[in-house]
């Protein structure tokens, strides 16, 4: 499996307190892994250093091979990586506006939209809360627009922020679903989620943030 990306010498600080020093993290491309840590371990500032929405001291970086200087966040990363928050935002307009938001600013054509949001929204199951505003969707629902909006810009990397805390089994396993199709299309998944909450996902590896330091364990995250 080819990498996707190598950080070598990770540390957060904020002020004098170091949140971690993390010596590799290697993220394979169209691999799933499953980031648990307990209350304030650093799960979400960790995603968010690799989605390039907060700093840190990074001594080498290599997306896709080649190295890059992870601060200022590179361009070509800024593209291809998305992070989605526990609570997604969701614009004032209607869903498929929402989910179509990043193609426009992308370039794609009013057709090439259309066909992709349907197609996405489709897949998420949202078909039967389209006419719906999106500030009244559920939480699951709202999971599913945000990683609706993600697919359609085939990123090489989502990064999803708690995505199914406060969901009940059925809204919590119809998030679930979609993650394996994701990974298919060769786009590699990070997820953060709670050790009492831990997502089972088959053929995921689990990376364990505990006291300032990340573990990635060999076995599946099953
Ligand atoms: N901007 C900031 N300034 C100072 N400390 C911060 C800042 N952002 C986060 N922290 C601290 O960093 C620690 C890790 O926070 P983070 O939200 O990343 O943890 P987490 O593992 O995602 O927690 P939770 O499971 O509760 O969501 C916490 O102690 C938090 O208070």
């Amino acid at each position: 499996m080819s990498s996707l990306l190598n950080l070598h010498s990770l540390e957060k600080r904020f002020g004098d307190r170091v949140l971690f020093r993390i010596e590799t993290l290697t993220l394979d491309r169209g691999k799933a892994y499953v980031l648990t840590g307990s209350n304030g371990s650093g799960k979400s500032t960790l995603l968010k250093i690799l989605g390039g929405l907060e700093r840190a001291r990074v001594e080498q970086a290599f997306f896709l091979g080649h190295a890059v200087r992870f601060f200022p966040y590179p361009r070509e990363m800024r593209r291809s990586v998305v992070y989605v928050h526990q609570h997604p935002v969701m614009f004032d307009t209607s869903i498929e506006a929402n989910i179509g938001y990043g193609l426009a600013a992308r370039g794609f054509t009013k057709g090439e939209i259309r066909e992709r949001v349907e197609e996405a929204m489709r897949w998420a199951g949202l078909i039967g809360v389209r006419n719906l505003p999106p500030r009244t969707l559920s939480g699951g629902e709202k999971q599913r627009v945000a990683l609706a909006r993600a697919k359609v810009v085939e990123p090489k990397l989502l990064l999803l922020d708690e995505p199914t805390a406060n969901l009940d089994t059925a809204a919590r396993e119809q998030v679930m679903q979609l993650l394996p199709q994701l990974t298919s299309m060769g786009t590699s998944v990070v997820i953060a989620c709670h050790d009492r909450e831990l997502i089972r996902l088959s053929d995921a590896l689990r990376l364990d943030l505990r006291e300032g330091r990340l573990c990635a364990h060999a076995e599946d995250a099953e």
